[in-house]
């Protein structure tokens, strides 16, 4: 089985699990999640259900539209039943890294107000501790103007190494849905306390988020090489 299948059979077996009708619905970004939004166009088509859909990006708009499910807000929608959400890396205790693909911050938005957030992956993101697998560092989005004292402040806390993220089909930094700049810290220790971390470097000004998700994730279902789904509570 591929990865693309092993991502399918995560993301249809969380949105079977979780969707209900008359639901308030997070939708999350990545590759992971474009098949959770195919299921759920499905499952509003053939059972008839009413799904309010509250993007997390640009690209979850987008699935959203594309796929003609009711797209909402947080203004009229403050509080979400279940978040479905891709992450880059998940620890033993449910700690998440997330922002690989550039969109954290409204994520994180959406997380925090959501009853549930669910973590949909491939067997490639289930790890004991945060950086066993995911090597490309906790992103940081930042306001453009302080990414070079925010990067040396990280560097002087913790070590490690600090990236501003690069575009591809651009030159210059990558720009986020935001209009923040991205850092890509790459950590060497990796007993840090997370929670802390967390705090400590949501308190540097010019910070506006991290890529890491503490004590926030319900439930992770990780799509396994054979086609069968491992699933891991808090
Ligand atoms: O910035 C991107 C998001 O945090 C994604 O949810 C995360 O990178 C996982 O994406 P994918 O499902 O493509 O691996």
């Amino acid at each position: 089985m591929s990865l693309e299948q092993a991502k399918q059979v995560a993301a249809y077996r969380a949105v079977d699990e979780f969707v209900t009708d008359n639901c308030i619905f997070g939708v999350g970004s990545g590759s992971t999640v474009v098949y959770a939004v195919q299921r759920l166009a499905e499952r509003v088509e053939s059972e008839n259900l009413k799904v309010t859909c509250i993007p997390t990006s640009f690209q979850a708009k987008q699935l959203i539209i594309k796929h003609n499910l009711k797209l909402g807000e947080l203004d009229t929608n403050p509080i979400i039943d279940v978040t479905i959400d891709g992450a880059d890396e998940v620890d033993s205790n449910m700690t998440l890294i997330k922002g690989g693909g550039g969109c954290l911050l409204q994520e994180k938005i959406i997380a925090s107000f959501s009853k549930k957030l669910i973590v949909i992956a491939d067997y490639t993101k289930d790890s004991v501790k945060l950086g066993d697998r995911y090597k490309k560092g906790i992103p940081i989005e930042v306001i453009p103007m302080a990414y070079v004292p925010i990067k040396n402040k990280i560097m002087a806390m913790y070590g490690g190494d600090i990236k501003l993220r690069s575009a591809i089909a651009k030159a210059g930094p990558v720009v986020t849905d935001n209009g923040n700049f991205i850092l890509d810290w790459v950590f060497t220790n990796q007993d840090l306390d997370w929670e802390k971390v967390n705090a400590a470097i949501k308190m540097i000004p010019g910070v506006v988020e991290i890529g890491l998700f503490v004590k926030m994730c319900h439930k992770a279902y990780f799509g396994q090489p054979e086609g069968n789904v491992v699933e891991r509570f808090n």
